[in-house]
C-alpha cells in the first residue's frame, strides 16, 4: 500500500438529472494522498461529478446514477450503505465560504458534536487540531467565541476546511474553493491544499488552469459530461494526447 493506491476508483459512471444525462461513461482514479484536479469549461459536469463522490446528488430529486464509485475498494452506491458515515469520511468544501452563523469554535465543533462527542476537553482538542491543520489557529485562537461571520472571506474558507477536517475525513472534495477569494487568500488555500495532501486525498474542481497546474498531481479534463483525458498534471499540460485537451489548455475555447 504505497502512495499510488487508488483511494477513489470510478468505473463507467453515468448520471442523469431527470432525462438529461450530465455524465457519460466516466472512469477516474484518484490516488491516495494526492491532489486530483477536475478541469473543463462551464457546464461540462465537474461539480456534478464531484458530488457523485460523496452522494451529495442524492439530495437532488429526480437524479439517477449508474456505474460504480469505489472508495477504498467499496462501492458507495451499494444498497444499505450508511450515507451519514460516508459523508463523514468524504468531506466537502464549497465555492462560497458558508460558515454557520455561530462562533468560530461552534463551527468546528459542530460535526464532532453531531457525531456524539460530548467531552469539552475532547472538543477543545479537536477544534484546536482542526484549526491548526487548516492554518487558521494563529489568526483566531484568541477569538474562538466570536462570530464566524465576522472574519474575512479567506479565513471563512479556511474555517470551512477546518470544519470539514474536524470529523476526521480521509478524502476532501473541494468545489472551486478559491473562486470567491482574492489572490492573497487564494494563495493561502493553495498552500494549505499542498500541506493537506500529506494526510488526505483531495479532489478539487477549478476553473483556473494555472491553479490546477500549481497544486495538482493528477488532472482530469471534462467536456460535455465525459472525461476526454486524465493523467499526471504535467503530462496533461505539457503533452496532451487529445486535440480537445490541447485546445482547452491553450485557451482556444472554454
Ligand atoms: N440540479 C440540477 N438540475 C438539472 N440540471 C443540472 C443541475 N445541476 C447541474 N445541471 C446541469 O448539468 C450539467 C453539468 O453541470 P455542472 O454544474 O456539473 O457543470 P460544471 O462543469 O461544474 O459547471 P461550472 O464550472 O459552471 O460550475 C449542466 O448542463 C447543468 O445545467
Amino acid at each position: 500500500m504505497g502512495n499510488n493506491l487508488n483511494k477513489i476508483l470510478v468505473e463507467d459512471l453515468d448520471f442523469y438529472y431527470d432525462d438529461f444525462q450530465a455524465l457519460e461513461n466516466v472512469d477516474l482514479k484518484a490516488p491516495a494522498n494526492q491532489v486530483t484536479a477536475l478541469i473543463g469549461p462551464s457546464g461540462c459536469g465537474k461539480s456534478t461529478f464531484l458530488r457523485t463522490l460523496n452522494r451529495m446528488n442524492d439530495l437532488i430529486e429526480g437524479t439517477k446514477v449508474e456505474g460504480k464509485v469505489l472508495i477504498d475498494g467499496e462501492n458507495i452506491y451499494q444498497e444499505n450503505l450508511d450515507v451519514v458515515n460516508l459523508r463523514k469520511k468524504i468531506g466537502m468544501v464549497f465555492q462560497d465560504p458558508n460558515p454557520f452563523p455561530k462562533s468560530i469554535y461552534d463551527n468546528v465543533a459542530y460535526g464532532p458534536r453531531a457525531h456524539g462527542v460530548k467531552s469539552p476537553e475532547e472538543l477543545d482538542r479537536v477544534v484546536e487540531k482542526s484549526l491548526k491543520r487548516a492554518a487558521l489557529w494563529d489568526e483566531v485562537h484568541d477569538r474562538l467565541d466570536k462570530s464566524a461571520i465576522g472574519i474575512s472571506g479567506g479565513q471563512q474558507q479556511r474555517l470551512c476546511i477546518a470544519r470539514a477536517l474536524a470529523v476526521n475525513p480521509d478524502v476532501i472534495l473541494m468545489d472551486e474553493p478559491t473562486s470567491a477569494l482574492d489572490p492573497v487568500a487564494t494563495a493561502k488555500i493553495e498552500e494549505l491544499v499542498e500541506e493537506l495532501k500529506e494526510n488526505y486525498t483531495i479532489v478539487i474542481v477549478t476553473h483556473s488552469m494555472q491553479q490546477a497546474a500549481r497544486i495538482s498531481d493528477y488532472t482530469a479534463f471534462f467536456l460535455t459530461g465525459e472525461i476526454v483525458e486524465a493523467g499526471p498534471t504535467e503530462k496533461i499540460f505539457e503533452r496532451p494526447e487529445d486535440q480537445r485537451t490541447e485546445d482547452y489548455i491553450t485557451g482556444r475555447f472554454g
